[in-house]
């Protein structure tokens, strides 16, 4: 019989889900035991994904918690936002460790929540058990957790990407600046009229202006490692490619910095963190380089005449910004390296 820690993916026919399967494929001490289906149950998970052909030829299993009880150590649920927050407490109570890479309990106030998700959120003692799990700052917590909340993808590429200077005040929170681009399968795979090809193709599009889910995410870390309230402007845009995520942010620099300055501090900030690379002066990340793998990687060029930072930040939204993470964190969660089947070298070009 397999020792293999196992899975089970609630959402396993979207995106998040089929990545999750796809990096779960390599994992040396887990294995996935049962993908679930809320709408397609019963039939073959490869019949609506060819390329698991041979790979996973099971059936497609409801959404049933006593069956998922028998059959799972850990649930992830890579489901849209309303779902985790009926589904997971009666997983945990029945003694499963939880993964959430929804944004429902990422807000630790159901006011916010509401407000921003325009959902009722989930309940109270739930909301505060979750650990937000930003493996790189919140790993302590993390490794004590049993229910994990997944970041939001646009949320991990940039606050990993400002944490260190808001950290030791080097940048003045007030003035923070966040743009951000998207490839689209950040948006799942439902068709929808702004995602289709013609709509998309050949074309760049700013959305949800200073509505965006993930700025009260985003704020909340922010405040909390400031020690102060801090409010941001972010802006998403959704850009022709598949997979990644970019944000730029911009800051006033506090004190006397210079790039390599940032691009030390952040090095040593980092120090023992595989999936963050600082990238050296006059060298900004692209998309690209990350592809397929978990890492975020950072790049910074300070403005001596306007004594602003910029700071570039990419991820795969795919891994670092869902799947890769949530894996991430079930490494840690169980005790293991962090790295375990995530160390792929991003596909390129
Ligand atoms: N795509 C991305 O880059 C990222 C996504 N996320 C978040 O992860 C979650 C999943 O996203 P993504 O995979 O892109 O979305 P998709 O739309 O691709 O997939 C969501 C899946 O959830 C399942 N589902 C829908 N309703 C229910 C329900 N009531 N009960 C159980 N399952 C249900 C659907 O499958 P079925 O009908 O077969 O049940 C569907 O395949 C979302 O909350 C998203 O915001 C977070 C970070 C990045
Ligand atoms: C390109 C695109 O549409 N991206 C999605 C990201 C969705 C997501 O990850 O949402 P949660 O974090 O709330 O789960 C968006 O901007 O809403």
């Amino acid at each position: 019989m397999s020792t293999k820690l196992k899975i089970a993916i609630i959402g396993s026919t979207g995106y998040g889900g089929v990545e999750l399967i796809r990096l779960l494929a390599s994992h040396p001490l887990a294995e996935v035991t049962s993908v679930i289906s809320s709408s397609s149950a019963g039939t073959p998970i490869a019949e609506g994904y060819p390329h698991l052909t041979g790979i996973r030829e099971e059936l497609l299993d409801d959404v049933e918690p006593d069956a998922i009880k028998a059959k799972a150590d850990v649930v992830f649920l890579a489901t849209p936002p309303g779902v985790a927050a009926k589904l997971a407490p009666e997983l945990l109570e029945a003694g499963l460790k939880i993964i959430d890479l929804s944004g429902d309990f990422r807000l630790k106030s159901a006011e916010l929540y509401k407000q921003w998700y325009n959902k009722e959120a989930a309940e109270e003692a739930y909301l505060q058990q979750a650990v937000f799990g930003l493996a790189e700052i919140y790993g302590d917590q993390v490794l004590d957790a049993s229910f994990i909340s997944n970041p939001g993808c646009y949320p991990t590429a940039t606050l990993l990407g400002l944490i260190p200077a808001v950290k030791e005040g080097w940048i003045d929170p007030s003035t923070i600046i966040i743009d951000a681009k998207s490839g689209v399968s950040g948006a799942g795979r439902g068709a929808s009229l702004g995602t289709h090809y013609s709509e998309l193709n050949e074309n760049l599009k700013a959305y949800k202006l200073n509505k965006h889910q993930h700025i009260p995410e985003i704020e909340m870390v922010l405040s909390d490692v400031a020690t102060k309230p801090v409010v941001t402007t972010f802006t998403t845009h959704l850009v022709p490619m598949t997979r990644g995520i970019m944000s730029t942010m911009y800051a006033s620099v506090q004190g006397e910095r210079s790039t390599n300055d940032f691009i030390e501090l952040y090095r040593s900030y980092y120090e023992g963190r595989r999936f963050v690379r600082i990238r050296p002066e006059g060298q900004w990340p692209a998309t690209k380089e990350v592809w397929g793998s978990n890492y975020c990687d950072i790049g910074f060029a300070v403005d001596q005449r306007t004594g602003r930072v910029t700071i570039v930040s990419v991820i795969d939204n795919l891994v670092k910004g869902a799947a890769g993470q949530a894996i991430q964190n079930m490494n840690l969660m169980m005790g293991w390296d962090e790295t375990l089947g995530l160390q792929f070298v991003p596909a390129y070009p």
